[in-house]
């Protein structure tokens, strides 16, 4: 670490993402600097690097890791990409946020696994921002308390206006319903025995090759049922909600971000545009969780093991949209290592 302890970071691809978390650790984040960038697309990775005192562009992940000012990984690179990047920076033995998916199979997911326990330490937390969302935490601990009961429902709805022009059917379960496997294991302290895919006659403004929406339904191992709307390109704005029916009540959060409105013969509130917009917030005490158990050499948050179990989870999903069939998803015990 440099300056008086702070954090140098390399940054992993900066797209939409990639992009957003530079400007994060450069103007809301303390204790950490963006000390390199890395994009294929070496333009791109030259303009955002511009934007960060000092940075400097790479178009190898690899010669990022070992440049001089380097302590420490974020990796937005779209997820077919993160393993190489992964087993990479533990190579150089350097800690690193992983935006989700860990990877989009469970076979590389379990290679990432295996590696960082053989490095011996955990070196991983996986950007499954909604644990560092206000209502979701505060959802989490009123179901914790157990004031309501039992979770006997979860009903969540996941809508983005659009999505990126290089987005499958796959990535609507891989990339978008992943955020819904990690939040019903937290939510609910259980795993995800069985998913299966309804594909309702897709919106004829759905474009190619996209099945937009699809709802997923989860069985969870301790009886619990997850159904999850992801309507990928609704258009109108970008939407996440969640409500948990239990034994003696239910808590919904996701309705209304941000400001409610009276005005003669409406009431309502805003639409966020994007994730960039509803999750900031949520971004912003995540990248900064991170820093702070970096800087203290400790690891916290959603781990390889929970990016691993999302993923074998996302992996029975595909093959339930492949099949039209209730698919059982299958994992490992989960190693002391993670324990
Ligand atoms: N947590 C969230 O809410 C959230 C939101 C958006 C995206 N994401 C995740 O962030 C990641 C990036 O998504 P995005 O929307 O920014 O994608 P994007 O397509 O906008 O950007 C990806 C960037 O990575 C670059 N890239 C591709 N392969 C690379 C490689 N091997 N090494 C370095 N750079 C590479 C591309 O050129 C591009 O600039 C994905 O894993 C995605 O799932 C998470
Ligand atoms: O990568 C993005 C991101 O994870 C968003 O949070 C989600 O809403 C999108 O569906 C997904 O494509």
């Amino acid at each position: 670490m440099t300056q008086q302890g702070t954090l140098g970071v390399a940054v992993i691809g900066t797209g939409k993402m990639g992009a957003d978390h530079v400007r994060r650790i450069n103007d809301v984040i303390s204790g950490a600097r963006v000390a390199a960038v890395v994009d294929i697309d070496e333009a791109r990775a030259k303009a955002v690097a511009d934007t960060a005192d000092g940075c400097q562009a790479f178009t190898d992940p690899a010669a990022a890791m070992a440049a001089p000012g380097v302590d420490a990984v974020l990796i937005a690179s779209p997820g077919p990409a993160h393993e190489a990047a992964l087993l990479s920076a533990f190579e150089h033995d350097l800690p690193v946020l992983c935006e989700k998916p860990l990877t989009p199979d469970s076979a590389s997911a379990l290679r990432v696994l295996e590696a960082e326990q053989r490095l011996g330490h955990r070196r991983v937390q996986v950007g499954f921002m909604r644990r560092y969302d206000t209502e979701f935490m505060k959802l989490k601990a009123l179901l914790a308390g157990g004031e309501l009961g039992r979770p006997l429902l979860l009903h969540c709805r996941h809508r983005n206006a659009s999505v990126h022009s290089y987005f499958t059917n796959e990535m609507m379960i891989t990339d978008s319903v992943v955020h819904e496997m990690d939040q019903s294991r937290w939510l609910l302290e259980q795993e995800i025995a069985a998913v299966t895919v309804l594909k309702p006659t897709p919106s004829s403004l759905s474009p190619e090759p996209l099945s937009d929406p699809q709802l997923v339904v989860f069985e969870t191992t301790g009886g619990a049922i997850v159904n999850v709307e992801i309507f990928a390109t609704c258009g109108f704005g970008y939407q996440v909600q969640a409500e948990a029916v239990c034994e003696r009540g239910t808590a919904r959060v996701g309705d209304a971000h941000g400001m409610l409105v009276n005005r003669p013969g409406t009431w309502g509130g805003e639409i966020a545009p994007d994730f960039v917009a509803r999750f900031e917030e949520a971004y912003d005490r995540e990248v900064q969780s991170w820093v702070n158990a970096t800087r203290r050499g400790e690891v916290e948050g959603p781990s390889t093991w929970d990016g691993y179990a999302a993923t074998a989870v996302s992996e029975a999903g595909v093959r339930a949209q492949a099949t039209g069939r209730r698919t059982v998803v299958e994992m490992i015990e989960r190693p002391a290592f993670y324990s």
